[in-house]
């Protein structure tokens, strides 16, 4: 099933940050947003992932089929690794942790506590939650931030699993991962602020 984007106005604060963004992500693609700091590449994530609502368009084939993976990654510091793994395994039904820990190298650390790991350890934790969701389409923010080199490698062999699987992989990184993928610029579709609301900002500078 294709993820489906058709002509969508995201928003941050109650204000238009980008609008008129439109594409569609077929099972094996992977798409890469690019954009400068604060174009709106988060907010549009977000707003695919169902975590925040659209102000215009439509978002189709989301719904239940996306893994979300963002800077807060939702890791359980008291659990170990084993066992963060397992609760969203269990969440999602699948059974097998296994795969998730050796292409994350997690092995060897299975068994710490999740609150004792580095940054990198943790990343590599929250993007490892990705494989034992299951789910098809993975929504990605800025996912290499904290790795270093290998573990990047790591990470871009996870995906082309995935996409060869028939998954897809959306996401907003700044660095080349070797992929093939299609690349979407969000700067054209900046927002043009409404006469209305620059007259409102103008009235409280
Ligand atoms: N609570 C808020 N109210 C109003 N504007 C906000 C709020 N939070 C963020 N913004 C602004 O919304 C815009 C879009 O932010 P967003 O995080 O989506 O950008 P980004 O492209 O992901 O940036 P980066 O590459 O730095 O992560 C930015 O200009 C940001 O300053």
């Amino acid at each position: 099933m294709d993820l489906i984007v058709s002509d969508l106005t995201v928003t941050r604060g109650g204000v238009p940050v980008l609008e008129g963004v439109g594409f569609v992500l077929r099972p094996g693609q992977a798409l890469v947003l690019r954009g400068p700091n604060g174009a709106g590449k988060t907010t549009l994530l977000r707003t695919i992932a169902g975590l925040q609502p659209a102000l215009k368009g439509s978002v189709s084939g989301a719904e239940d089929r996306i893994a979300y993976a963002a800077h807060a990654d939702g890791i359980k510091q008291v659990l170990t690794v084993a066992e963060n793994l397992r609760l969203w395994a269990d969440v999602f039904g699948q059974a097998d942790i296994q795969p998730a820990l050796e292409a994350f190298n997690l092995v060897e650390l299975r068994d710490r506590a999740a609150g004792s790991l580095s940054a990198g350890q943790k990343r590599r934790l929250g993007l490892a939650r990705l494989m034992v969701t299951g789910r098809p389409v993975w929504v990605l923010d800025e996912p290499t931030v904290s790795l270093d080199v290998a573990s990047v490698a790591l990470f871009a062999d996870a995906v082309r699993l995935h996409l060869a699987g028939g998954g897809s992989a959306l996401m907003a990184t700044h660095i080349d991962l070797g992929l093939e993928a299609e690349v979407l610029d969000v700067t054209p579709h900046k927002a043009v602020l409404t006469n209305a609301l620059e007259d409102f900002d103008e009235a409280f500078l």
